[in-house]
């Protein structure tokens, strides 16, 4: 049951609270309209007062009540008499966490701040995201995602483990929410490039989904982070003893795959055809198969595959600008073939058949890849994973990375494997010497696994290259001229790419989508980005970017015929707009 206080006689209250088929919520509060449907079912709640409304971080406003929300709710004496705006609790919760020096520490006290008081941590978020996102997301979760059992304190979003085999839909039951949205499931077995931190990868979920609020706008209470614990093969962790997951190695095989499938079904049944379902951080030996199996009958999306691939072809479209040309005139090379390589990979190739109506097939040829047995190449066809053979064009083997780009002589390189410092100064020096603007992706995460930093994709190129890199840089001055890294971070695409699927009422997703949405955000880069060399808009602006992304999305889903909330509205930015959430303040009488 959710508790809220509405009511001006406090105490337990009834109110009813509108029910609708797709999993969506009548916008009662006035929190936004995202999810307005046809309703059907009548649900009633309890209020909260006094004691309990201070400690429900959806409704706690702290020193925000008022004086008559003091006197109407049973608050008095239960908070120091000053009353504060909200304005005056933000700078004051700033002015704290810059004290603190220690990143994990400002995560801890974000997560506390969310558990405590959950529209104070989305305006935080909102007006400070530039500032913010490292620590709530990508680099600092990963390092939270690493201790989590040590930092343990109130546990956020569902665990569903094999002990909870055969009972899914019941643990679905348990979560107080009962109209959701949009999930984001992790089995933590690739924590960004950090690899298999089990049921610790719980920090993925719950930090993904604070950027659907924060940066898309969708409901805090209609995002449900979810972690499946089959064990881990983590041995550091297996014998830590404070890991908070299952103590056994990984389930594999049909053990895996039918508690997979049970969770797909259950989600399906408890919230209906409309919620989203995010894959997150799976192994590629999973990854491709969950999305494949489920692609047609639930609404899935793979964000490390089709994410990534999105906010990459984003950054390529608007570099454009900058290098020259058209797509096909480029050509590209990748360090690291599982879901983020070949996922752009794919991207880029559907993207310029689209351009020059070339089939795929002939345009996959403009772009290769290097995994950690060399170049793929044709004569290593046999022993190629499924997702890899597209890419085996004919070519002599080549061993490593530098002499794959003296072979392909790529105009784009991309850094995709996990695994740090691969692009030495022997690389990127090549890359300047081939071109006369080497575009240079490093998106491994976090920061410790970049290929390289943006200082040295700078100076080794000695300031040629156009850097982008999944995980934050800050600028670099080189030779009395600043050089600002852009973050080809999927940050970018799924909050926006969600509410557009959210807000159309979409029941499936299709690559048009994701091409929509990268073309939406490469529009979004503006000439003074271009002049600071900058190939995707600064996070400052995400909220409104996102509005864009996610019209263009709901626009396709309406054009294919996948968009089930009618009538297609006129205007959708606008539309989108108007559903986004916002933190500030509800008064309640
Ligand atoms: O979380 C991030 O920063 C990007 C991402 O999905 C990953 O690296 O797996
Ligand atoms: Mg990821």
């Amino acid at each position: 049951m959710s508790r809220i206080s509405l009511k001006e006689n406090g105490g337990e209250v009834s109110a009813t609270k509108d029910y609708t088929n797709g999993g969506g919520v009548r916008d009662l509060y006035g929190e936004d309209s995202a999810t307005e449907d046809h309703l059907i079912t009548p649900w009633t709640f309890s209020v909260a007062s006094g004691y309990s409304l201070l400690r429900d971080p959806r409704y706690n406003k702290g020193l925000a009540f008022t004086e008559g929300e003091r006197d109407a709710h049973y608050l008095r004496g239960l908070l120091p008499p000053a009353v504060l705006n909200q304005e005056l609790q933000e700078k004051r919760l700033m002015h704290n966490l810059r004290q603190y020096e220690v990143p994990l520490h400002r995560y801890m006290a974000m997560m506390d701040l969310q558990e405590r008081n959950e529209r104070l941590f989305y305006r935080l978020l909102i007006d400070n995201v530039e500032e913010l996102l490292p620590v709530v997301y990508t680099p600092t979760v990963g390092e939270a995602c690493q201790k989590y059992g040590s930092i343990f304190r109130r546990p956020q979003g569902l665990y569903i483990s094999l002990k909870e085999k055969g009972k899914i839909l019941e643990v679905l039951k348990n979560w107080p929410e009962k109209s959701i949205q949009v999930i984001v499931v992790t089995d933590g077995e690739r924590i960004l490039g950090l690899g298999d931190l089990g049921c610790q990868g719980m920090g993925i979920p719950v930090g993904k989904l604070s950027l659907y609020t924060a940066l898309g706008g969708v409901r805090p209470s209609s995002c449900l982070p979810i972690t499946i614990d089959v064990g881990t093969n983590n041995e550091k962790l297996l014998n830590d003893e404070f890991y908070i997951g299952l103590r056994q190695r990984r389930a594999t095989g049909k053990e895996y795959a039918e508690l997979l499938d049970e969770f797909m079904r259950a989600v399906k049944q408890n919230y209906g055809e409309k919620v989203l379902i995010q894959f997150e951080d799976f192994a590629n030996h999973n990854a491709f198969d969950l999305l494949a199996k489920y692609s047609s009958s639930h609404l899935v999306f793979n964000d490390d595959i089709q994410g990534t691939a999105s906010v990459v072809l984003a950054g390529l479209l608007a570099s454009l600008k900058l290098v020259g040309g058209t797509l096909a005139d480029h050509t590209f090379l990748f360090l690291g073939a599982g879901e983020a390589g070949t996922g752009i990979a794919e991207l880029i190739a559907l993207e310029i058949s689209k351009q020059t109506n070339a089939p795929v097939e002939e345009t996959r040829k403009k772009i290769w890849l290097v995994d950690s047995k060399g170049l793929i190449v044709s004569s290593r066809l046999e022993s190629l994973q499924h997702f890899k053979k597209p890419w085996a064009h004919e070519h002599e083997p080549v061993k490593g990375l530098l002499d794959a780009v003296k072979a392909i002589k790529p105009t784009v390189l991309i850094g995709s494997s996990g695994v740090g410092k691969t692009f030495t100064k022997e690389v990127v020096e090549t890359m300047a010497f081939l071109n006369e603007k080497p575009l240079i992706l490093a998106l491994s995460n976090p920061t410790s696994q970049s290929e390289c930093t943006a200082e040295e994709a700078y100076t080794w190129s000695k300031g040629k290259a156009i850097f982008a890199s999944g995980s934050p840089f800050d600028p670099v001055e080189y030779e009395g001229k600043l050089f600002v890294p852009g973050q080809a971070n999927n940050a970018y695409i799924f909050p926006g790419f969600g509410l557009g699927l959210i807000i159309s009422g979409a029941i499936r997703v299709r690559d048009e989508m994701l091409l929509a949405a990268s073309e939406a955000l490469a529009a979004q880069v503006s000439e003074e980005n271009y002049d600071k060399g900058l190939i995707y808009p600064p996070f400052s602006n995400i909220r409104k970017i996102s509005a864009h992304i996610a019209a263009k999305v709901a626009a396709k889903a309406y054009d294919l015929g996948l968009a089930s909330h009618l009538p297609r509205p006129k205007d959708l930015v606008k539309y989108a707009e108007s559903c986004m959430y916002s933190p500030g303040y509800r008064s309640y009488r």
